[in-house]
């Protein structure tokens, strides 16, 4: 049974951003972990807010919960390894401890991620020689995760210098496939090109972790139309969980599961806790897997 190569995750992004860390602040980690138990996922991914390895692993093993990876931005552009080099061993040797399988890299300089600026418009771009030194420090770092047990897999994501398929391309063609993966983010990719699986056709032998976030097509139009930063648009509700928006998760997973893809699927959808009930929302999520999904492969 192939499904059974697939691990179903879903992030804290629903309960605490990393991005606005004071929103869902009051969503303890034992709350977090034990919705995700009953929302029926097998793990989830670090959360900025997570205690030490030994704590951690204590709260995941009396849930017989597992740790997909965990985000690590990357300013190789804008600082040079040897400003990287450090924090990234030091955020591997973490992930090793909790036996995670990925480190989620983003380079985030010039990102206009967390500013508030048009992330529609505004998105940076790399120069020929910036685009040499992400490449050659990204296969550096593959090559640290690797020696940690990890894979490195890039997260191509809205208003940062990767961030549509041709950028994606790009990257993969300037990077060696045994030490730089990718994560394929169903969301980001919906929004900034309006298209999910020309994506996957391309890159399917590169990923090797996928973050499934659904896009409520109206609130993207909306914060298009107003020119919104990344994080009001999503505050103000552009992703919600697969099923719930307009991306067409069958197809998705039906390529996915034709490529005989294997690894962690995390259901990844911020939204604004206090609108958007984070429990409520995972089982919806759930729900719409069961249903939509695992029933007809
Ligand atoms: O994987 C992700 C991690 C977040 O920090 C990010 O902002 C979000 O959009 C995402 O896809
Ligand atoms: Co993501």
């Amino acid at each position: 049974m192939k499904n059974q190569d697939i691990l179903w995750g879903i992030a804290p992004i629903g309960w605490r951003n990393d991005d606005i860390p004071e929103i869902g602040a009051e969503n303890t980690l034992q709350h977090l972990l034990s919705d995700i138990v009953v929302a029926g996922f097998q793990g989830t991914e670090v959360g900025g807010f997570f205690p030490g390895p030994q704590a951690l692993n204590k709260e995941l093993g009396l849930r017989n919960l597992r740790v997909a990876g965990q985000w690590f931005s990357s300013f190789i552009i804008r600082d040079g390894m040897e400003h990287v080099r450090e924090r990234f061993h030091s955020q591997c040797r973490y992930l090793q401890e909790v036996h995670a399988d990925v480190i989620v890299v983003s380079e985030q300089t010039y990102s206009v991620q967390c500013l508030d600026k048009n992330v529609f418009t505004e998105k940076p771009h790399f120069s020929k020689e910036e685009w040499e030194s992400l490449c050659a420090g990204l296969e550096e770092l593959g090559q640290i995760a690797e020696s940690y047990g990890l894979k490195l897999v890039y997260h191509h994501h809205m208003g940062t210098g990767v961030q549509t398929a041709e950028e994606v391309d790009r990257l993969m063609t300037g990077t060696d496939p045994r030490y730089v993966h990718l994560l394929y983010d169903t969301g980001h990719m919906y929004v900034s090109d309006g298209d999910v699986l020309s994506l996957l056709h391309t890159h399917i032998d590169r990923i090797r972790h996928v973050h499934f976030k659904d896009v409520r097509s109206d609130v993207l139009d909306g914060c298009r139309k107003d020119g919104k930063s990344f994080l009001q648009s999503f505050l103000s509700g552009m992703f919600t969980v697969p099923g719930d928006g307009c991306i067409d998760f069958t197809g998705v997973y039906a390529a996915l599961l034709e490529y005989d893809y294997k690894g962690w699927i995390v259901v990844e959808a911020e939204q604004d806790p206090a609108v958007a009930h984070p429990l409520e929302y995972a089982l919806k999520a759930r729900h719409y897997i069961d249903e939509a999904l695992l029933v007809t492969s």
